[in-house]
C-alpha cells in the first residue's frame, strides 16, 4: 500500500514580506532570510526521510525559488515539477504594493483583518479566500490529488493564502476557523491521506 503523501510548504520570507507590503500576484524574490528558511525546510524534510515523485508550485518566483532550494537540500534537483497560476497567492487587487501598517491606519485594524483573513470578503479589486479556493481547488482535485491517491509522493511550494484555501478543504475548517489559521514561511506541513482523500495524519514541522 502506497502512502499517499502530500507536503505543503509556504515560500520563505520574500522581499515584500520583509517590507510589510501586500504582495499577492506581484513577484518579489526571497530575502536572505527566505533563502535560509527554504533550505531549512528542505533539511527538515530530509531529516524526516522524505523524498518525492512530483512537485507543484505557482507561477511566482518566491515559491519556485523555495522549491528549488528545498529540492537541492533533499538531493532531488531533477524532480518533475509543474508550475501553475492556479497555485498563485490570492490577488490582493488595489492593496498590492501598499504597506500593511499604512492600510491599518487608513481603513482600520478590523477592516484590514477582514480583507486579509476572512473567507469571503475580497480586498478592493482582488480575490477573497473563497475566490482563491475557487481556482485552486479544481486544480488540486484534477491535477494533484489523483497522483497522490496513486501513491505519487507530492510536494507543493506555494503561498500563505493559496495554501490556506487547500488546508480549509483538507482539514474541513469552517470560515470562522480559517480566519485564525496562519501559515509560517518555510514550515512544511505533512499530510498522509486516506483512500477517500480525507486526511489520515498531519504533522506540522514548525520549530
Ligand atoms: O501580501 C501577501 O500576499 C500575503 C502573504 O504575504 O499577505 P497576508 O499575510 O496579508 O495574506
Amino acid at each position: 500500500m502506497s502512502e499517499r503523501l502530500l507536503v505543503l510548504v509556504r515560500h520563505g520570507q520574500s522581499e515584500w514580506n520583509l517590507k510589510n507590503l501586500f504582495t499577492g500576484w506581484k513577484d518579489p524574490d526571497l530575502t536572505e532570510q527566505g533563502i535560509t528558511e527554504a533550505k531549512e525546510a528542505g533539511r527538515k524534510l530530509k531529516a524526516q526521510g522524505l523524498t518525492f515523485d512530483v512537485a507543484f508550485t505557482s507561477d511566482l518566483t518566491r515559491a519556485q525559488h523555495t522549491l528549488k532550494l528545498m529540492l537541492a537540500e533533499i538531493g532531488q534537483t531533477g524532480l518533475p515539477t509543474t508550475k501553475d497560476l492556479a497555485l498563485n497567492e490570492r490577488d490582493y487587487g488595489d492593496l498590492s504594493g501598499l504597506n500593511k501598517d499604512d492600510a491599518r491606519k487608513k481603513w482600520g485594524e478590523d477592516q484590514v483583518l477582514v480583507w486579509r483573513r476572512s473567507y469571503d470578503v475580497p480586498p478592493p479589486g482582488g480575490e477573497s479566500l473563497k475566490d482563491t479556493l475557487a481556482r485552486a481547488l479544481p486544480y488540486y482535485v484534477q491535477e494533484i490529488l489523483p497522483g497522490v491517491l496513486r501513491g505519487q509522493r507530492t510536494l507543493i511550494a506555494a503561498h500563505g493564502n493559496s495554501l490556506r484555501a487547500l488546508i480549509m478543504v483538507l482539514e474541513k475548517l469552517t470560515p470562522e476557523q480559517i480566519l485564525k489559521r496562519e501559515l509560517a514561511t518555510g514550515v512544511p506541513v505533512i499530510y498522509r491521506l486516506n483512500a477517500d482523500s480525507t486526511v489520515a495524519t498531519k504533522v506540522d514541522l514548525a520549530a
